[in-house]
């Protein structure tokens, strides 16, 4: 009972995306069923019409005319089928399908982002994302072809009425034995694609590295092939190993079906040829009992199939309901959210007594950390690696809000703002940025080209030291990035990938910028320029700035140096060169290679 009340919530559903994305969509597929269930019932009746005209009285005329009726009905229906399935539900069905998918993407791109490290929210995904498998097409069709067949068995019921009874509870068995098998075999299919996903996961993986060119380098450097192809074999065989019993049960079950149907209608045909012998059953009447029990086994079984279909298929749309229904936490309009302060006048953000621990670690990220940043400041932050520099700024972001202590900007916790409010006020650039297979222009700009503001675009470009690249490009920056798409596409080295990166933060207006190692890609010469230019770079914007190369600390109003999570050191870069601590170790450490 529950998981029919299910099934109707999973109808109700997709039937509000249908009626939302496509509105004649379902008032014309009622119209399709409706054709489809009648026109069986006239191809059972005409022809048996048209046999008894041939075997008894043999009249041209009445003959001509039946076969015209049949023809007409014939034409008529399947044509206007034809145009309203192909012309409107067929491409209906493809939109909505991509909608279906959509919506999942923007769910996606919304979630908080401490799912994205969880495997089981990546389980999760994959499961909701066998909805893009035509589940919403088979769902639609199955409804549809209910209630045509319900029709198609509506006008049988009627032709059969004189038969045996005996013989409909005989169809009646047959059909509910193979639906159950039926039932049966989707829930096994269910249960292996379930196993089956942390494997797929896994293969599909493999196989994006294999088909993906840029890891080509690798995979040649290393010779990875060998061990690439070993991995996949290893996953194939324990896929074959999943599979295998079960599709045994599957087979076993289907035949079964098979074997009970086999049985009915060899029954049904002596029954009904016993009375054309015994009994004075015309030819006619024969084949048309004989095509009417056929449909009617048919229709059954088509709504049997139907149901499961629905069955089945609800499962992926529950899968898909409970990804969608993942709560965020972070990225949500809460009712307590409080305005955001101006950031055009002083403010201050500070970090009290902060420890932070990575979902499903068990170690410390950041420990008590305290840290005061105030407007306009241009803090360097500098610490060994794994000291927990990106870590706070993620925190500060609020990519991750479960911590100890409390984040503050003006006193308040920077979790009761609106998270996008608060988020607008940032550019933030790490070190694993991502550039785009888009134009130079939208990779910078990061929107539509027309909405781009050419003169910050022009000004961003040359402020991070990109604009003799763009000056060298045919179609400047229009340029196209990467070759996947365009064979006149660039390829950006990595220290314009960097410039690039740089760029974008630079376009964009925010109050604070936060910079994680900028310059480790640049030129000595680049990257002088920028130290030299720093100020004027970030406007008066506070900055953070995270970086080993320990002479950028030089042009910084102030340093905070991170060790084992917490901050051991804060002040000038004379001030710590003073103090001899961990700021001069580090300090005197580079710089001897560069003496
Ligand atoms: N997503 C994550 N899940 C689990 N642990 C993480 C995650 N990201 C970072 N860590 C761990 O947290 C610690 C701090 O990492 P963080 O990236 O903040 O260091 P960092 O100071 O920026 O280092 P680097 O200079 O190498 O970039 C490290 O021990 C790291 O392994």
């Amino acid at each position: 009972m529950r998981q029919l009340k299910e099934i109707f919530s999973n109808i109700k559903y997709i039937a509000l995306i249908a009626s939302k994305y496509e509105r004649l969509y379902l008032p014309l597929l009622i119209a399709v069923s409706l054709i489809q269930g009648t026109l069986p019932f006239a191809n059972i009746i005409i022809p048996k019409y048209i046999i008894n005209e041939l075997t008894g009285s043999k009249r041209v005329d009445h003959l001509l005319l039946l076969v015209l009726i049949l023809v007409g009905i014939n034409l008529i229906l399947r044509i206007t089928n034809e145009y309203i399935s192909t012309i409107y539900i067929q491409v209906a069905d493809d939109h909505l399908q991509n909608r279906v998918g959509m919506l999942m993407g923007y769910k996606i791109m919304d979630i908080d982002y401490n799912y994205l490290e969880n495997p089981e929210i990546y389980d999760m995904k994959e499961k909701a994302n066998r909805i893009n498998n035509g589940v919403i097409k088979d769902i639609v069709a199955a409804a549809s072809s209910i209630l045509s067949n319900v029709i198609t068995l509506v006008g049988i019921i009627y032709i059969m009425a004189k038969l045996n009874p005996l013989i409909m509870l005989l169809i009646l068995g047959t059909v509910t034995i193979s639906a159950r098998s039926n039932m049966k075999t989707q829930k096994l299919f269910y249960t292996i694609q379930n196993l089956l996903i942390p494997i797929n996961r896994r293969l599909s993986y493999l196989f994006r590295m294999i088909n993906d060119f840029t890891y080509g380098k690798d995979i040649r450097l290393f010779n990875l092939a060998g061990w690439l192809t070993k991995k996949c074999e290893y996953y194939w065989h324990k896929t074959v190993l999943e599979m295998k019993p079960r599709m045994v049960k599957v087979a076993h079950t289907n035949s079964i079906a098979i074997i009970v149907r086999f049985i009915q209608e060899g029954i049904v045909y002596i029954y009904l040829g016993l009375r054309v012998i015994w009994a004075n059953m015309t030819l006619g009447d024969f084949v048309m009992y004989q095509n009417a029990v056929r449909s009617f086994t048919d229709s059954l079984s088509a709504i049997a199939s139907a149901f499961v279909a629905i069955y089945q298929n609800n499962m992926y749309v529950r899968d898909y309901r409970n990804f969608m229904a993942l709560e965020n936490r972070i990225n949500v309009d809460r009712d307590d959210t409080v305005p955001l302060p101006d950031l055009s006048k002083p403010y201050e953000i500070e970090f009290k007594d902060v420890s932070f621990k990575y979902p499903g670690q068990n170690s410390y990220a950041l420990k008590n950390l305290s840290l005061t940043i105030k407007s306009g400041q241009k803090l360097s932050i500098v610490g060994l690696n794994g000291a927990g520099k990106t870590t706070l700024v993620k925190l500060l972001i609020r990519l991750y809000d479960q911590c100890e202590g409390v984040v503050l900007l003006n006193g308040t916790d920077i979790r009761k703002f609106n998270y996008n409010d608060y988020l607008s006020q940032f550019t933030v650039v790490f070190q694993d940025f991502n550039i785009f297979a888009f134009s130079l222009k939208e990779n910078i700009a990061l929107t539509e080209s027309e909405k781009c503001d050419d003169e910050r675009l022009i000004s961003a470009i040359e402020k991070s030291g990109l604009d003799e690249k763009v000056r060298s490009l045919e179609k400047g920056m229009d340029s196209q990035i990467y070759k996947i798409f365009d064979e006149h596409g660039i390829e950006l080295s990595g220290g314009e990938k960097q410039k690039l990166a740089l760029a974008r933060a630079l376009y964009r207006k925010s109050s604070i910028v936060v910079l994680d190692e900028p310059t480790s890609a640049l030129d000595p010469l680049a990257e002088y320029d920028l130290y030299k230019r720093f100020a004027d770079l970030t406007e008066g914007r506070t900055t953070l700035y995270i970086s080993h190369r320990m002479s950028s600390s030089k042009f910084s109003d102030a340093v905070a140096v991170i060790k084992n999570g917490t901050m051991v050191e804060y002040g000038t870069h004379e001030e710590l060169m003073r103090r001899n601590g961990d700021y001069t170790t580090m300090f005197e450490a580079q710089a001897q290679y560069y003496i």
